[in-house]
């Protein structure tokens, strides 16, 4: 079974006179490390916002963990880690980091049951997997940016899910935490966990080979798969090549 099917789908925000995404298909597999590039405002939210079943298909047909995003998209969210490209949390939250990630498992042990030994355990994992221990007991407004998108990363791994989608998750990291994140996604990678990642930089992407997906316009103008080091050239070319080509 694929991880992702989409054929044809078109998408609207509530409200939109037009489509965003226009006519897109995709296919992604298990283990698949998927980086979907292109100019500002070519879709690329809103093409993970459709996966995830948070923004409306309208027409075409998308299936997702062996789900119908159209008609479970509740389940689907479920099984998919999102992380969020803009996300901030008032210094006043009164939640520490630990309780954060605790509620990546809300999905799994349903949102009024107390946890259980797996549930603490697939937490503490997932801290020590992105190397927070220290900021566990601290108030998630009072961290710095870099710090809570590495907590909503735990968040996610602590999900344990089945597709893990990241929009520009190094936009607040440096260079340390992007190489040592790299490496977990890659880990996460080999163990069959496909990830889909938006990204306006590309350095330090891991050496396994990449679906690069290339976006312009609500459509996908480019699908591959290439090496670490061709993405950003790629990306520049297609952009170019469409640039001319609807300008001309
Ligand atoms: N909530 C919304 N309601 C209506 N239109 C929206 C909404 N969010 C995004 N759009 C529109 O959808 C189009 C695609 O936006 P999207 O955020 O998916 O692009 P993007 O490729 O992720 O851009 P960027 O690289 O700048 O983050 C844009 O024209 C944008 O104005």
């Amino acid at each position: 079974m694929r991880a992702i099917v989409l054929e044809s789908i078109y998408t609207a925000y509530e409200g939109g006179s037009e489509p965003v995404i226009k006519d897109l298909s995709l296919e992604v597999d298990r283990g698949e490390y998927v980086v979907i590039g292109g100019p500002n405002s070519a879709g690329k939210t809103t093409l993970l916002e459709s996966i995830n079943g948070l923004v409306k298909i309208t027409h075409g047909r998308a299936c997702v963990c062996g789900l119908d995003v159209r008609r479970r998209g509740f389940e689907v969210r479920r099984r998919v880690g999102y992380v969020i490209q803009n996300f901030y949390f008032d210094p006043f939250t009164p939640f520490t980091a630990q309780e954060v990630v605790m509620m990546g498992r809300f999905g799994r042990q349903g949102l009024l049951s107390r946890p259980k030994e797996s549930d603490y355990d697939a937490v503490q994992r997932a801290i020590k997997t992105v190397g927070i221990e220290d900021l566990a007991h601290k108030t998630i407004g009072t961290l710095s940016g870099g710090q809570q998108q590495k907590v909503m990363i735990a968040h996610n791994i602590a999900k344990e899910p089945d597709l893990f989608m990241l929009d520009e998750p190094f936009s607040n990291l440096d260079f340390r935490a992007r190489e040592f994140l790299q490496d977990v996604f890659k880990g996460m990678v080999q163990q069959g966990v496909p990830i889909l990642m938006v990204a306006h930089a590309f350095d330090g992407l891991p050496d396994i080979p990449i679906h690069l997906v290339v976006m312009n316009r609500g459509r996908i103008t480019g699908d591959l798969s290439c090496q670490a080091g061709e993405v950003e050239e790629i990306i520049r070319k297609e952009c170019e090549v469409k640039e001319r080509c609807s300008s001309g």
